[in-house]
């Protein structure tokens, strides 16, 4: 069966919240959860090279499917060997359907049962991606994860709407589960409903029936308060498969990464740490650092003396502001560097802490050093 290539062994589930660590298997090497997964939108993650990315500590990137497949074309990367040959990235990799960025992006985007029919925010052309396409395009793409489309509602979508993405979400995770034909890629569906319990429970239930090797968490993120998206989580992750990876999709700060591990999120993705690091603002062990601010003139301390990157081994604070006040690329790269650096480290001590039984004791302990 093409699917044990994804098995996932559950290693340690803490006794005093839903956090748990485990290792996951995929054609491209074993994945150590809870994990963070860098955004890499147009086949790169911005500013680094294969190498740095894995010196952060990170084993599985994201392409994007809706960038990837405007340019160069789905085509275009398989021809160049597809996505782990087109940017030389030899562990496990993961595509969205592209549904979420196309209402994010998109200039004009409509939605019918067949599909979303939408004008490219490059030229302008008019595409259509329907549920058969987007298995296909991912297929082409060649990630190890791929996603269902789904519907994604706005936060503040009345319920009659949220339960009509709910519906369709299902049935458009039947037609991709019948259109997938790869057995060395993992199909996962995504769960929508809002943050409205019986929706997010009526989600969960139609797809379980399709035995997906993993389940993501879709439609939050997206402007909704963190109290929400995580009352959201406490009612949606229990209804999941155990023995299933969970992946909360768009998150987040590092607080939210905590607080969705205690409630029994596996895999996470967010921009955060790239875009911020490219506009000069750090995560440290001491709380968030905004580096173009003038108190760091003449500061020869390290961003952060507890991390290893090469941002805070070589150079002081002082140095990485002034690349960010004179706009020298190497200014976004040392801190995308860095910022990843500090997620990694973030999930690598979560996921020790529950091993030795006391992930419910990570949050406190991380809050205290925050301020
Ligand atoms: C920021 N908040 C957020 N909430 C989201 C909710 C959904 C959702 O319900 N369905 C789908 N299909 N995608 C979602 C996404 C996009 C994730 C992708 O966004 C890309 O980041 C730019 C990344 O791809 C490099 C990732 O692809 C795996 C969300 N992002």
């Amino acid at each position: 069966m093409g699917l044990s290539k994804f098995a996932f062994t559950l290693l340690a589930t803490d006794p005093k919240s839903m956090a748990r660590a485990g290792l996951w298997e995929t054609p491209h090497g074993t994945i150590e959860t809870p994990a963070f997964m860098p955004v890499g939108t147009a086949g790169t993650v911005k500013g680094l090279t294969p190498d740095q990315l894995v010196a952060t500590g990170a084993r599985k990137i994201l392409a994007n499917t809706y960038h990837l497949a405007l340019r160069p074309g789905p085509e275009v990367v398989a021809d160049l060997g597809g996505l782990h040959r087109f940017f030389d990235w030899s562990g496990p990799i993961l595509t969205d359907s592209g549904g979420f960025q196309i209402f994010s992006l998109a200039k004009l985007s409509r939605m019918t049962e067949e599909g979303v029919t939408f004008r490219s925010h490059l030229d302008g052309s008019a595409l259509n991606l329907t549920p058969e396409k987007a298995m296909s395009i991912q297929e082409f793409l060649g990630a190890d994860v791929i996603m269902c489309l789904d519907e994604c509602p706005p936060a503040d979508a009345p319920e009659e709407h949220i339960l009509r993405a709910v519906d369709r979400t299902t049935r458009w995770a039947a037609r991709c589960r019948e259109a997938h034909q790869r057995s060395d890629q993992a199909l996962f569906g995504i769960v929508q409903g809002g943050t409205i319990e019986s929706l997010r429970i009526r989600s969960a239930e139609a797809l379980l029936p399709f035995d997906f090797p993993g389940y993501a968490v879709g439609g939050l993120s997206v402007g909704e308060p963190p109290p929400e998206m995580y009352r959201t989580l406490e009612f949606t992750t229990p209804v999941l498969p155990v023995q299933k990876p969970r992946y909360l999709m768009g998150v987040g700060r590092p607080i939210d990464l905590i607080e969705g591990v205690l409630r029994g999120i596996d895999l996470f993705d967010c921009v955060m740490p790239t875009r911020n690091g490219r506009n000069g603002m750090a995560f440290t062990s001491t709380g968030p650092v905004r580096l173009k601010n003038a108190r760091h003139l003449r500061d020869t301390s390290p961003l952060d003396a507890e991390c290893p990157c090469q941002a805070c081994q070589r150079f002081s604070r002082g140095y990485l502001r002034h690349l960010f006040m004179c706009g020298e690329m190497l200014g976004p790269i040392l801190l995308t560097l860095h910022n990843l650096t500090f997620y990694q480290r973030l999930m690598k001590g979560l996921r020790e802490a529950i091993l030795e039984g006391r992930g419910h004791e990570f949050r406190a302990s991380q809050l205290a050093r925050w301020g």
